[in-house]
């Protein structure tokens, strides 16, 4: 049965079986191996390639009264595999005699985890099996949930794409809290790494001693994502660039607020019966970031009567895009004029005609000499890590804004933030916003209140 399937799965025509990075003599290996026994090793890996050596092995391990297990390795070079072909490599692996096997793909796409993740159902000893690269992030974090036997990590300074850290294994996503009851939640986004939700939602959860797990999810293609993971322990996610607005198309409701925006930052499987319900928390967070800011400043003068100190005040928005449009109908909301700019001068238009603003093409911006008191937002990614020296207005026309918002919310402190402290303005970090968009969608995801003061807390010393 072995050759057979072996000779089967060998010729799956992208499936090329590694042995790892070993080169050398096999008998040297063995001795190695045999080493590891004597020195007592918990567990001895040995590559799939060399498991005719296992016999051998075992033999020693018997002779030297050795209680070490056996895992059996694969590397799989190329793109995951169909279910079929990986189901007869772990047949094949099984048949060695190991204790526990450990297979290793790498993922092209986000959708393939979902194979690696239906093995554990099948295999019958102790299975590793996980995807690397960005996109397979989730087969490691999420395989104390599926039934993985073991989860890996990367040393610190030492970052292996798609094995999180070891340290954000227990710090960040308490992977020991994990188990097949554990709600999964996600950021959809592309790309994905630079988020600090993790960091935020999951001592979150663990506060109020919610069973649940955030994890970053890089997406290529909404719909296939989607359709491929419609169960229900996927709960729920955040949605990041590029996805806001095209995200919608996806949702089987949008709240009425998120559906006048035409983005989406936040989605809910509807436990009774299973819809995505998609809202945004974005909008509430960003303007009452700013009108908590303008109130403790003391600007609640003029047209504040009207109920927010934005009433009647000038809002210069840069970037019409997800977050853009979020802002522009917070802002319109509280009786704002709005003057819009996007490098996409159609997208400006289309946004400030919805919110009866007014669009200015995107050159016209090095100069736009604000009114007294006016408001600037960037809604644009200029500035954000790793292109922090950048910014998207010039300085030289900051000094005539009452308060200056920056939705960028790594580096903390962008350069525009800091340029328009020097000039004398009010500055508003994206971290606020990102907080508060944050609480908004923990309250929607399990139902209960965010513990507030404890992730503020987190914001402020881990961000
Ligand atoms: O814009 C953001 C930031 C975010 O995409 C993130 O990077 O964690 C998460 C979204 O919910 C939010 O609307």
């Amino acid at each position: 049965m072995t050759s057979k399937s072996f000779s089967k799965i060998s010729h799956y025509p992208c499936l090329l079986l590694t042995g790892g990075l070993y080169e050398g003599d096999e008998n040297k290996r063995l001795e190695a191996l045999q080493l590891a026994v004597e020195l007592s090793a918990d567990f001895i890996d040995v590559e799939l390639k060399a498991a005719s050596c296992l016999p051998t092995l075992v033999e020693h391990m018997r002779n030297h009264n050795s209680h070490g297990k056996i895992i059996v390795s694969c590397y799989v070079d190329g793109t995951t595999p169909p279910h079929e072909v990986l189901l007869q490599l772990v047949e094949l692996m099984q048949a060695t005699g190991a204790d526990i096997i450990k297979l290793v793909t790498l993922a092209a796409d986000i959708t393939e985890i979902k194979r690696i993740f239906s093995l554990f159902l099948y295999c019958q000893v102790p299975l590793i099996a996980y995807s690397v690269g960005e996109r397979g992030l989730i087969s490691q974090l999420l395989s104390p949930k599926f039934g993985g036997f073991f989860v890996y990590g990367s040393l610190a300074g030492n970052p292996i794409p798609g094995l999180p850290s070891l340290d954000s294994i227990q710090e960040a996503y308490k992977l020991e809290h994990v188990n097949a009851d554990t709600k999964v939640f996600g950021l959809i986004s592309k790309p994905v790494s630079h988020s600090r939700g993790p960091i935020l939602h999951n001592p979150s959860f663990k506060d109020v001693n919610y069973n649940g797990i955030y994890v970053p999810m890089f997406v290529d293609d909404l719909k296939k994502f989607f359709s491929t993971y419609p169960s229900p322990d996927f709960s729920g996610f955040s949605v990041g660039i590029p996805y806001k607005e095209e995200v919608l198309r996806f949702c089987d409701e949008v709240h009425p607020l998120a559906q006048s925006i035409g983005a989406v930052n936040t989605i809910i499987r509807r436990p009774r019966d299973g819809k995505l319900v998609g809202y945004n928390t974005d909008c509430e967070a960003a303007i009452t970031a700013i009108e908590d800011a303008l109130i403790e400043h003391g600007c609640n003068d003029g047209e504040a009567s009207l109920g927010s100190p934005l009433a009647g005040r000038l809002f210069v928005l840069v970037g019409a895009g997800g977050a853009g449009k979020a802002l522009a109908f917070g802002a319109k909301s509280r009786g704002a004029r709005l003057v819009i700019f996007d490098i996409d001068f159609d997208r400006a238009k289309s946004l400030a005609c919805a919110v009866f603003g007014e669009a200015q093409p995107f050159k016209e911006l090095v100069n736009f000499q604000p009114e007294k008191g006016a408001i600037l937002a960037n809604a644009t990614p200029v500035g954000m890590h790793p292109n922090t020296d950048r910014i998207p207005v010039a300085e030289a026309t900051l000094e005539d804004y009452r308060l200056v918002f920056d939705a960028v919310y790594t580096p903390r402190r962008t350069r525009l933030l800091n340029e328009a402290d020097a000039a004398g303005a009010i500055t508003v970090a994206g971290v606020e916003m990102f907080l508060r968009q944050a609480i908004g969608q923990f309250n929607l995801f399990t139902g209960l209140e965010a513990p507030e003061e404890f992730m503020r807390e987190i914001v402020l010393s881990k961000f």
